[in-house]
């Protein structure tokens, strides 16, 4: 029997949207009224349509455009070949991650983008879901963990600072302060309510150390031994703050994610102190893997497929991080249903998943998918069983969401941009205490 010739690409849509995001705290500054993502479609010359959502930046929407003509006309099974002619024309960028907590590089973007709608069309195609193509479903539903953030009072969007006065529950939670221990307590006891999140993650590098600290016992003590707790200084600590509090934390953390910056002293810390170290910093693409190994920078690798360039790279790391006995989780972003689809089939695969994944997705109120936004049940998300991502876009929510884009006038996230209109003068600092 011949093969059958697969689906070919023939239309690639490129779509910037944004949205509604509160006014989070975190190492780099604050977030906007608005977070960018982009949503990729692509269609064969059949007619079926496969989706993707990355985080949202100009520069990779221009590099997108690019990848467009290069790929018209491409099989969408044959993923090698797609990867070759990217790797041919991104290749060579210089860009580097940064020393932000989230990552500039355009090539794993692309990879991500033109990947997870690919396959979200093979998986149309052949019936299947996309955790079958991954190597088949370990597990029905994906855990995830409760995502802290300080944050000043406030909805995001048009409301930025203000509040919305008839929202109810979750809603109303989301928009109050939480800028100390008691605050962050609050915010953790409403989301779990909400959300019936198993764990708990801090989002820290934003007070002083010992604040942060102090609202981690204060969790400890609100919810007890069982809940497995992390904080994520996002690489602001010196080594010496890391082994200070990361021994006084050793009773309480399931991982300390982060607490300085760079390998080595990434390496140095761990050698100090008992707890398991995670990583979406230091070790954040297969280049880094090597010396990870050679120095023992971390335990755990919080993988997230839009910087590792898609769902079969992330099986890539599974594999090597099993090899050398590293742990792998997920990292997020502000992010709405295509990726939550993608991270959850990417879940539902993975060999072993010893900790809950992280997501932003409580903080989100919008939602790009037909279905309305995923319900957790328990801290979990039912693995969808549909062909491919099992979410379809919603049309006039892209259209509208793409005009909150040409509203807002923001082109890339900065923290600093933001967090200098409410503190004048505030600067990045790559390493603060
Ligand atoms: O674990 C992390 O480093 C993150 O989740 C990075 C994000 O960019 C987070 O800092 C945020 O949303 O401000
Ligand atoms: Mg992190």
């Amino acid at each position: 029997m011949q093969p059958k010739a697969g689906p070919r690409i023939s239309q690639i849509h490129i779509t910037p949207i944004a949205i509604v995001d509160p006014p989070l705290l975190n190492a780099a500054g604050l977030h906007a009224p608005y977070a960018l993502r982009t949503v990729v479609e692509l269609v064969t010359d059949d007619g079926i349509s496969g989706i993707s959502e990355i985080p949202g930046n100009r520069d990779i929407d221009e590099a997108l455009a690019i990848a467009k003509d290069l790929l018209t006309g491409l099989d969408v099974f044959n993923l090698n070949e797609i990867r070759q002619v990217l790797s041919a024309r991104f290749g060579t960028e210089t860009i580097k991650r940064g020393e932000t907590p989230w990552d500039q590089r355009k090539l794993v973007h692309i990879f991500s983008a033109i990947e997870v709608a690919c396959m979200d069309i093979i998986g149309k195609v052949t019936g299947r879901p996309v955790v079958d193509l991954l190597g088949g479903k370990m597990r029905d539903r994906v855990p995830f963990s409760a995502y802290l953030f300080y944050k000043y009072e406030g909805a995001g969007g048009k409301l930025g600072f203000g509040i919305d006065p008839d929202a109810t529950g979750w809603a109303s939670a989301r928009q109050a302060a939480a800028l100390d221990p008691a605050g962050v307590v609050a915010q953790a006891k409403a989301m779990c309510a909400e959300f019936g999140f198993q764990s708990i993650k801090l989002k820290g590098g934003v007070f002083e150390p010992r604040q942060e600290v102090d609202a981690m016992f204060a969790l400890r003590e609100a919810f007890g031994p069982d809940v497995p707790l992390r904080v994520d200084p996002n690489a602001l600590w010196k080594v010496e703050t890391a082994i200070q509090y990361g021994k006084e934390m050793e009773p309480i953390l399931e991982y300390l994610e982060d607490p300085v910056r760079g390998q080595e002293n990434m390496a140095e810390v761990r050698k100090a102190v008992k707890t398991p170290l995670a990583t979406n910093m230091c070790t954040t693409s297969f280049e880094d893997i090597p010396n990870s190994i050679r120095i023992g920078s971390e335990d755990i690798i919080l993988s997230d497929h839009h910087f590792w360039g898609g769902l079969r790279s992330s099986m890539t790391l599974a594999g090597i991080c099993e090899t050398f006995g590293r742990g792998l989780s997920m990292h997020s972003n502000s992010h709405l249903g295509i990726s939550l689809a993608a991270m959850v089939h990417l879940g539902a695969a993975l060999p072993q998943l010893p900790y809950a994944l992280d997501t932003h997705y409580p903080w989100q109120s919008d939602e790009i998918i037909t279905q309305g936004r995923f319900q957790f049940e328990d801290g979990a998300v039912v693995v969808p069983s549909e062909p491919g991502l099992g979410v379809e876009l919603d049309r006039q929510a892209l259209a509208t969401l793409h005009q909150n884009y040409l509203d807002c006038g923001l082109t890339k996230r900065d923290d600093e941009v933001e967090m200098q209109k409410v503190q004048p003068g505030w600067t990045f600092q790559s390493v603060r205490w």
